[in-house]
């Protein structure tokens, strides 16, 4: 019988950062953070740390976030929402580059093409991703409901679309990170047959 510690899924801390002007000044309630957990806490069956962060539309001051959350904090994987558009106050995608120990285009192709199924303005979304040491950043658009939308796709509909979260966790392995194990429900991880652990009940 194995020990139970080699049984266990291991943990992972996760930062959610809201970027938004009028959230972080009481403006309106924030539902940008909200939607990251609860999308996150259903998706994965690791336990999770959460560490929050609320912030204005501030390069500097995203940065910083950025940087805390994986330099101190020890996050693998950092989400933020909002601050993606052409507006003049949308640096998110500026404030993660200028923290990029490696850009991850990827992501930014994938999220806008799956976007575009559910709104005709995807394209104006600037999101990119990036690896800072051994975590994930990735930007997701501000409107709450994007982030299932393009974490999630459409694995339903016919054909399917795909979210880009089933590449998250591989990426994951593949800087050092903890292994991440999602409910097939909602998102279907892809790794390769080598890098697989057995499956659990
Ligand atoms: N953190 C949030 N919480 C709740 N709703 C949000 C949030 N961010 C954006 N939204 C919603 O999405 C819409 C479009 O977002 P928009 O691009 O205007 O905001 P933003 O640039 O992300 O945030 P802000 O303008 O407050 O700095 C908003 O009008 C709002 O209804
Ligand atoms: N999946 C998805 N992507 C989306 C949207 C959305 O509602 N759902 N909104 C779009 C719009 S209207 C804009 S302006 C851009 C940038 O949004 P942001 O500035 O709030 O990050 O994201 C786009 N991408």
């Amino acid at each position: 019988m194995p020990e139970a510690a080699s049984d266990a899924f291991e943990p992972v801390r996760i930062g959610v950062v809201s970027v938004s002007d009028r959230a972080s000044s009481g403006i309106y309630e924030d539902k940008g953070i909200p939607a990251l957990q609860d999308w996150l806490g259903r998706a994965l069956r690791n336990p999770i740390t959460w560490e929050t962060r609320l912030i204005p539309d501030e390069q500097d001051t995203i940065s910083a976030a950025l940087r805390e959350l994986v330099d101190t904090a020890g996050c693998h994987l950092v989400l933020t929402t909002g601050g993606t558009g052409p507006a003049p106050r949308d640096v998110t995608p500026e404030a993660t580059l200028a923290v990029a120990d490696k850009l991850m285009p990827g992501f930014g192709e994938q999220m806008r093409t799956i976007s575009l199924n559910f709104v005709p303005t995807a394209i104006l979304s600037r999101q990119v991703a990036v690896v800072r040491g051994q975590a994930l950043i990735i930007n997701l658009p501000g409107q709450p409901k994007s982030i299932a939308e393009t974490l999630q796709g459409l694995p339903q509909a016919s054909p399917p679309v795909h979210g880009i979260f089933a590449a998250v966790p591989y990426c994951i392995d593949l800087i050092g990170g903890p292994y991440l194990e999602t409910d097939p429900a909602l998102c279907q991880a892809f790794r390769p047959k080598s890098a697989q652990r057995p499956a659990r009940a």
